[in-house]
């Protein structure tokens, strides 16, 4: 799937240089270019391709602060200038838009909703967004950001794929600690399939189309991708027990949500060399899939890549009804809630107005 990035914020111009790193080291070509949109200067000199800073007026190249309304304002203040940026590289081969930010900052968090928004309106390409969710122990504010961003994107984009911290924090590391890595396992399993459609080689009728992962995603809402690889074995045969392993780790331990595994639609993709991937073990794992998911529109095909690995990528479309979805939008109002009563006990005028305190007469 040919595709344009726009990394919105630090996270989100952070994990689309990986995206393009990790595109241009594979010799994919699945990313057609890439622009790195902030309101903090200093984040965006380290980034290799364009760039384009907003809010220059409002906030003197500092950042928004995790003000994410302030980061929609400057965004939409200043969205000719990113959209001008972008007339380049839509070229006509573009097959769809993907915005990627942390949904709790400010930037990223504010901006990302307002831009999908007018990219919308002037792009017939699916726009979609790619997000990050603050990991649990993150601060209030991160979560009440996360959980208004949230909202809002999944109504503007054509789908939301929405990635969840913690769901790649190794144990012991703190998530500061942990982002390159945790960038650089969203960049191969995201990056996997952008390129899912673009293998050439062995060309069959099996193999993955563009088409699918649109189709997959079509119904909108929240997606989520799980990922596993193993070892493969030197022939087809040797693989069937493997491909089915490595498609249950993926859905069940492996999704970028973790406990998303009730979907509308799915899209099971198998890389791997094109003669050790098994008929007979990717039609089991499909049929699992379709069980597992509860969907009726599993989609399948097969990703021909040079490796002695064999993988599973499940693209997941509609996952609003998961758990962990459940349980982030709690700790998000939650926070919001706390927020709000902590603002009034910090006046003490309230303190004669507490309905929890019944009148004496
Ligand atoms: N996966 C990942 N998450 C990150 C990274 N950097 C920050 N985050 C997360 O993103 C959120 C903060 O968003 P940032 O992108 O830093 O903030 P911003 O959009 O630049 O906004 P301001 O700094 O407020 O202007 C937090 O939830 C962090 O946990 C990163 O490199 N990788």
């Amino acid at each position: 799937m040919k595709t344009v990035l726009i990394g919105v914020g630090q996270a989100g111009g952070k994990l689309t240089r990986e995206l393009v790193d990790f595109d241009d080291r594979m010799e994919f070509g699945a990313v057609l270019d890439a622009v790195a949109v902030n309101s903090a200067k200093a984040d965006l000199q380290e980034i290799p391709f364009e760039t384009v800073l907003v809010g220059q007026d409002r906030v003197k190249g500092h950042g928004v602060g995790g003000d994410n309304e302030l980061g929609a304002d400057v965004m939409q203040s200043d969205k000719t200038e990113v959209l001008s940026a972008l007339d380049d590289s839509v070229s006509a081969e573009a097959e769809a838009i993907f915005v990627v930010a942390g949904l709790g900052g400010g930037t990223g968090s504010g901006g990302a909703p307002v831009l999908v928004k007018e990219l919308k309106r002037i792009y017939d390409v699916p726009v979609y967004a790619l997000g990050i969710l603050p990991g649990r122990n993150e601060g209030a504010m991160y979560q009440v950001n996360a959980g208004r961003s949230l909202k809002t994107v999944a109504r503007e984009a054509d789908s939301l794929l929405l990635v969840d911290n913690d769901a790649f924090r190794s144990s012991g590391e703190s998530l500061e600690q942990g982002f390159d890595a945790i960038n650089r396992a969203i960049a191969q399993r995201v990056g996997l399939l952008f390129a899912s459609g673009e293998a050439v080689e062995g060309v069959a009728e099996s193999v993955v189309d563009s088409s699918e992962v649109i189709n997959t995603l079509r119904s909108g809402g929240i997606a989520a991708l799980g990922y596993a690889a193993a070892e493969s074995a030197e022939d087809a045969e040797g693989n069937i027990n493997t491909v089915m392993s490595t498609t249950r780790r993926a859905l069940l331990t492996g999704t970028s949500l973790p406990e998303a595994s009730k979907a509308d639609s799915a899209l099971l993709v198998i890389a791997g060399e094109p003669d050790t991937i098994p008929r007979k073990g990717v039609e089991r794992a499909r049929r699992w899939v379709e069980e597992e998911t509860g969907s009726l529109q599993v989609r399948g095909g097969d990703f021909p890549l040079r490796s002695g690995r064999i993988a599973s990528l499940i693209l997941l479309g509609g996952v609003e009804r998961s758990d962990r979805l459940e349980a982030f939008m709690q700790r998000a109002k939650d926070a919001v809630k706390e927020a709000k009563e902590a603002e009034e006990r910090e006046d003490p005028a309230d303190a004669w107005s507490n309905d929890e305190l019944d009148d004496l007469i």
